[in-house]
């Protein structure tokens, strides 16, 4: 099988045109078929709130109404995945944008009512690894945005770790997946502040009791969760990392 490298990048890295850029350009230097996933949740946050709209997050996750999901699909479909594809598009890269509705790669269906109502927030169903892996094949760079579709015509926001985690589990069947959570830490922590407190290598064991500990939290969980999933579901290796670091062997090694 042919290597395949998935990178997920958010956090603050997608919201500075800088750290973009050069995530950007250390993207386009790995060698073999690669995917990009992005998320922007800062930056729907930040557009939300010019127009009104207040933003509100449970477990990680955003409480999508109506008029918020206007604005992710804005800023995920339309600004965020756009200036992705035109960046990498300048440095050589066939960058293609996908939200799960073209092509119909990926479908949701949303996400039942149970202690939280989530609104417009999709639980993947179904990925088409087979239209991703035939793009791939042809050379071309899908760059995936965190939106997906219940193909009754609805779009429906998904976490961008989400989408990392399930197109890189559809993908391993055609390929040997690596997937690299990269953000603006260092890795997992031990101490959130102190970036030289890598875990080099993350179990199961030690997720549960680290979040038992409280050193593990919030955004970090789902990350994990999904990282562990992709694993058991074929998946190469998984990394999370700082976006600057991709061609290092720095950053936090999940194992099973
Ligand atoms: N042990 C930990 N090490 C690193 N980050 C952690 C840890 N526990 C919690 N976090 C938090 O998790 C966040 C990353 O999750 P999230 O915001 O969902 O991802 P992203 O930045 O990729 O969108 C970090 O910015 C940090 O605040
Ligand atoms: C349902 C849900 O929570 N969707 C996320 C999608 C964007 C995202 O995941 O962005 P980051 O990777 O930058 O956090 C949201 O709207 O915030």
């Amino acid at each position: 099988m042919e290597k395949l490298t998935l990178v997920k990048v958010g956090g603050k890295i997608v919201e500075e045109p800088q750290s973009l850029k050069q995530l950007l350009s250390d993207f386009s230097k790995i060698k073999g078929y690669k995917v990009l996933v992005h998320g922007g949740g800062r930056s729907a946050t930040a557009l939300a709130a010019k127009l009104g709209i207040e933003s509100k997050m449970v477990n990680g996750r955003r409480i999508t109404d109506e008029e918020t999901l206007k604005v992710v699909t804005m800023v995920y479909g339309g600004l965020v995945n756009k200036q992705i594809v035109a960046g990498l598009q300048a440095i050589g890269v066939n960058a293609l944008g996908l939200t799960g509705a073209d092509m119909n790669y990926m479908r949701s269906e949303k996400r039942p009512v149970k202690d939280v109502d989530y609104g417009f927030v999709g639980d993947v169903k179904e990925v088409n690894a087979d239209i991703l892996a035939d793009l791939i094949g042809k050379g071309v760079v899908p760059v995936l945005a965190p939106l997906t579709h219940d193909k009754e015509g609805n779009l429906l926001n998904t976490n961008a770790d989400t989408i990392a985690g399930e197109a890189a589990k559809a993908l391993a069947g055609h390929f040997e997946v690596t997937l690299m959570y990269c953000f603006e830490k260092k890795g997992v922590l031990t101490d959130e502040n102190d970036d030289e407190s890598v875990i080099s290598n993350l179990t199961p064991e030690l997720f549960e009791k680290y979040v038992a500990e409280g050193v593990i939290n919030g955004g970090m969980i789902p990350k994990l969760e999904n990282s562990f999933e992709a694993l058991n579901a074929g998946v190469r290796a998984v990394v999370i990392t700082r976006a600057d670091l991709i061609h290092t062997d720095g950053g936090t090694k999940i194992e099973l």
